[in-house]
C-alpha cells in the first residue's frame, strides 16, 4: 500500500510517538511524507520514506496529485487544529482530493489507529482493485 504521512508542527511528537508504536505496522508498504514530518519519522526509526517538499512550501499538493491519480491507499494527516496555517489553500484541497477519491483519511490519531489496526487485518485489499483497475480503463 502507498501510505502518507503528515503532521502539523505540533502534532509531530504525537505522529513520532504513533509509527514507533506502529513500526511494524508500517513495514513493507512504500511511504511517503512532506518534508520535515518525513525526516523526524526517519530520525526515530527504521522506516524508509519517500520525502516531498515541506507543507508549507507544496508537499500537501505533491501527495494530492497522487491521490487525485488513485495512487494513494492511505493518510495520516494529523492537522493542528488550534493553529492557522499560511498554506491552508492546500490543505484544504488535499482533504477535499480524498473525498473525491475516497481515500481513507485519518485526521487525528484515535483514527489513525483504526485505520493502522484495518491494514493489519488486511481491510486494505480492495485497495489492489483499484491500482489494476485505474478509472477511466476498460
Ligand atoms: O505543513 C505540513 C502539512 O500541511 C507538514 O509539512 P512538514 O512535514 O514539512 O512540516
Amino acid at each position: 500500500m502507498n501510505i502518507a504521512l503528515i503532521a502539523h508542527d505540533r502534532k509531530k511528537d504525537e505522529m513520532v510517538n504513533f509509527i514507533i508504536a506502529y513500526e511494524s505496522a508500517f513495514t513493507g508498504h512504500k511511504l511517503y511524507a512532506t518534508g520535515t514530518t518525513g525526516q523526524r519519522i526517519m530520525d526515530s526509526t527504521s522506516l524508509v520514506i519517500h520525502r516531498f517538499m515541506s507543507g508549507p512550501l507544496g508537499g500537501d499538493q505533491q501527495i494530492g496529485a497522487l491521490v487525485a491519480q488513485n495512487e494513494m491507499d492511505l493518510i495520516i494527516f494529523l492537522r493542528d487544529p488550534l493553529m492557522a496555517q499560511p498554506h491552508e489553500p492546500d490543505i484544504t484541497a488535499l482533504l477535499r482530493l480524498c473525498d473525491v477519491m475516497g481515500i481513507p483519511l485519518a485526521t487525528n490519531v484515535a483514527t489513525a489507529e483504526l485505520l493502522v489496526r484495518a491494514l493489519q487485518r488486511g481491510d486494505f485489499a480492495w485497495r489492489e482493485l483499484v491500482h489494476k483497475y485505474k478509472p477511466g480503463e476498460a
